[in-house]
């Protein structure tokens, strides 16, 4: 079976027969047109639907051009759904096949349900015949009566259901058609019907019928939704008084909600006013991307009706608009799945990004393995991160470029150092201190890199020439500072002697320059440094015993790093927080590491300062090395050329389908953490995402009307993608 063929939304229209009690015959205020089947002129306004039946029609002929389509659907596992819309009196329950006389109804007046029944038993018979398979067909039976669902097939059908999209509904089971009579005699017995002034036997409520069609093994192959709306109508014309004028004003609202819902729909409006009443509520499942939908739009031929039936039209007009992604049920079951798996994934990771993009400090730190003894070497940083992190790389990554765009340039360089720290580039910083305890020395982890290289490479790609230069300048001095790493120990000093070390009174301000746009404002690497205690320091090699590592932050610059970078002594400020950690972790009892693994550190860390070296040679044009390693370690050399377009493409293509990955499975709270993207705009993300069943591509979701002007590109240009 073709599923492309059939359309997702199919709207007819249906002219019923002139009222005889009205006692009088006049010409019709709808005139169809002899050439297309599909088309009507009321009030001299076109119409094109899918089908247009004249008054004429018969009851079969309706079927078999509107819902036989749908259950062929049916049996290719989608959820389908008939539903009649009109005025009062104009023959919805007629057609839909909700009516019960005592005396048996004639075949030609055997509306949608018994020969939609007919059809279904009819193809299970058959497809028993030939397999082995065994399938279960039952029914459920529902109204919603004056805002208020109840199950007209339960014991006792006159309580309201408590759920609010009633799920849980009496199912009898259909074998025959007079399973079927009985079903509709049982619950049309249970249902609200008045007289009316348009209709003897006027259905007061909105009724569904659904047909469930079981696997052998009791999971639900496809479901049938005929629904049988109540008539609209003006309450002065029905001339009802009361409660019976209540039940009018609720039907309307009903109608109205539908309405809303179908139009915001159709215009793909972000919020879809599904909770205005309690018959979209439940209907909410058929009228997003789920189902094959097909509308009946039941019309008067009198001119007194003219208003209800343009009004009639008109709905049908805009849910002619609407369009619908159907998807066979258990594929939405497995897509279903498959999308709260991520989902959780995602909701695990977002502490993760929340660092990354809002923390202006630190990162913090997991414990390490087990296995790391204390002070050894670990040959894979990645420990940084907590195991569940670790499995969102993608994500993280995602985000952590994003992070840096549309950042202020101190914010921007934080969240570099801190991607750096997470990739181990650089030791943690004091403030770190009290977490960090724990963590051990690292070596630079050089498969980790190239992506940090390539976000560099485009995070760049925005910036104006002055600030790319100004970036690079930076990260070459970050890279500098980096080489040297030098050390402290607290270890040897008594408390006061730590917080007096800790806490020395700032130098006069002509004792150092201040570089006043300097990654070491940062906290992370803001560290006071005295001239003249490098010189000492060296005599009595001191280790961080808050790291066990020599890469200490606390004194990161030497006199070669100084001289490459250019970079002047900080003055000897310290920062209360700094203070604060340092007297915190002095407190920590931590032991040395031992001779062996010290001397570990010192090898790592001239394998460290040797590659930075050459990393930076390399940048001034001294030695021309094609040395992966060592490009990726500086961090700030530029990949040029052939290369560099190859893998700005590449990154460019993977970062599109990591950005479209997350815009299909990120929550609302997630998506608005996307800069670029508000709360209303994640909103309306998540709704369409809903309403299609997932986006295909990011020209799709270009193509959805959330965007106002140039949100899209803005949102586009945050994000590093090409529009
Ligand atoms: N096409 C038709 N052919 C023959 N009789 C029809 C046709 N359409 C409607 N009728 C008759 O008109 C009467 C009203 O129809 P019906 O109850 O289906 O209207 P309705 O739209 O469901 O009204 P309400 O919304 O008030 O329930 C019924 O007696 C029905 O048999």
């Amino acid at each position: 079976m073709d599923n492309g063929k059939l359309s997702a939304v199919r709207v007819a229209v249906r002219e019923a027969p002139f009222r005889s009690f009205l006692g009088r015959q006049e010409p019709s205020i709808v005139q169809f047109s002899p050439q297309a089947g599909n088309s009507l002129v009321v009030d001299q306004n076109d119409y094109h639907f899918d089908h247009a039946f004249r008054s004429s029609v018969s009851q079969e002929q309706l079927y078999d051009a509107l819902i036989q389509p749908l259950v062929d659907k049916l049996f290719c596992g989608f959820q389908c759904t008939a539903m009649a819309y009109g005025q009062t009196g104009t023959g919805k329950s007629y057609s839909m096949g909700m009516v019960t006389d005592k005396e048996p109804t004639k075949e030609e007046h055997l509306g949608v349900l018994p020969r939609c029944l007919r059809d279904i038993l009819d193809r299970v018979a058959a497809q028993q015949e030939n397999t082995a398979e065994r399938t279960r067909i039952t029914a459920s039976f529902i109204e919603i009566y004056n805002e208020k669902a109840f199950d007209l097939l339960s014991t006792s059908p006159m309580d309201p259901m408590v759920t609010s999209r009633c799920q849980s509904r009496t199912c009898m089971p259909l074998a025959s058609q007079q399973d079927l009579q009985r079903l509709l005699q049982l619950g049309t017995s249970n249902r609200h019907v008045r007289r009316t002034n348009m209709n003897a036997k006027s259905s007061r409520s909105h009724a569904i019928v659904t047909i469930h069609v079981w696997q052998e093994d009791g999971k639900e192959l496809a479901r049938m939704n005929i629904v049988d709306l109540a008539g609209s109508e003006g309450v002065r014309r029905t001339g009802h008084e009361g409660v019976a004028r209540q039940e009018g004003v609720n039907i309307n609202l009903g109608l109205l909600s539908i309405n809303k819902v179908v139009m915001a729909l159709a215009a793909g409006h972000a919020v879809i006013p599904y909770r205005d009443s309690i018959l979209t509520t439940v209907l909410q499942e058929s009228l997003t991307s789920q189902s094959y939908l097909t509308f009946l739009a039941c019309i008067s031929p009198h001119s007194c009706d003219l208003t209800e039936t343009i009004s009639t039209l008109r709905f049908a007009k805009s849910a002619k608009r609407l369009r619908l992604n159907p998807q066979q049920m258990n594929m939405a079951r497995a897509h279903q799945l498959q999308l709260q798996q991520k989902q959780s994934m995602a909701a695990r990771t977002p502490h993760i990004f929340r660092r990354v993009m809002t923390s202006s400090t630190s990162v913090k730190r997991s414990r390490p393995p087990q296995n790391a003894g204390a002070g050894a070497p670990i040959q894979n940083s990645s420990y940084l991160m907590p195991p569940k992190a670790k499995e969102s790389m993608p994500l993280m990554q995602l985000q952590r470029t994003r992070s840096e765009m549309g950042l202020t340039p101190k914010a921007k360089k934080r969240a570099r150092e801190e991607l750096q720290l997470e990739m181990g580039l650089i030791a943690p910083s004091v403030s770190d201190m009290s977490e960090s305890s724990l963590v051990q020395p690292q070596v630079v982890k050089p498969l980790a890199l190239p992506m940090l290289h390539l976000q560099r490479t485009r995070s760049e790609m925005v910036l104006t020439p002055k600030g790319e230069r100004r970036g690079q300048e930076e990260e070459l001095q970050l890279d500098a500072t980096l080489v040297e790493p030098s050390r402290i120990n607290f270890s040897d000093c008594t408390q006061e002697e730590q917080d007096s070390k800790a806490m020395a009174p700032p130098p006069p301000p002509d004792n150092g320059r201040r570089r006043s746009r300097s990654f070491f404002h940062s906290s992370v690497l803001s560290i006071p440094e005295e001239p003249g205690a490098q010189q000492q320091q060296p005599q009595q090699p001191m280790r961080c015993l808050f790291f066990s590592s020599p890469f200490s932050p606390i004194n990161l610059q030497t006199a070669d790093s100084l001289q490459m970078s250019g970079i002047l002594p900080l003055e000897t400020s310290v920062r209360p927080q700094v203070r604060r950690s340092a007297r915190l972790n002095s407190m920590c009892n931590i032991t040395q590491p031992p001779p062996e693994q010290q001397h570990q550190q010192q090898k790592n860390e001239s394998v460290l300062r040797r590659s930075m070296r050459l990393a930076v040679k390399s940048e001034k044009g001294v030695v021309q090395t094609k040395d992966l390693l060592t490009t990726q370690i500086s961090g700030s050399v530029r990949v040029r050329g052939v290369r560099s377009k190859a893998a700005a493409t590449n990154w460019m293509s993977k970062h599109r389908v990591m950005f479209l990955n997350l815009l299909n499975t990120a929550e609302v709270r997630e998506l608005q953490k996307l800069p670029g993207i508000g709360p209303k705009t994640a909103f309306a993300l998540v709704m369409q995402r809903s309403r299609l069943g997932g986006f295909q591509s990011l020209a799709q979701i270009e193509s959805l009307p959330i965007w106002a002007g140039k949100k899209w590109l803005r949102v586009c240009q945050a994000n590093c993608l090409d529009p």
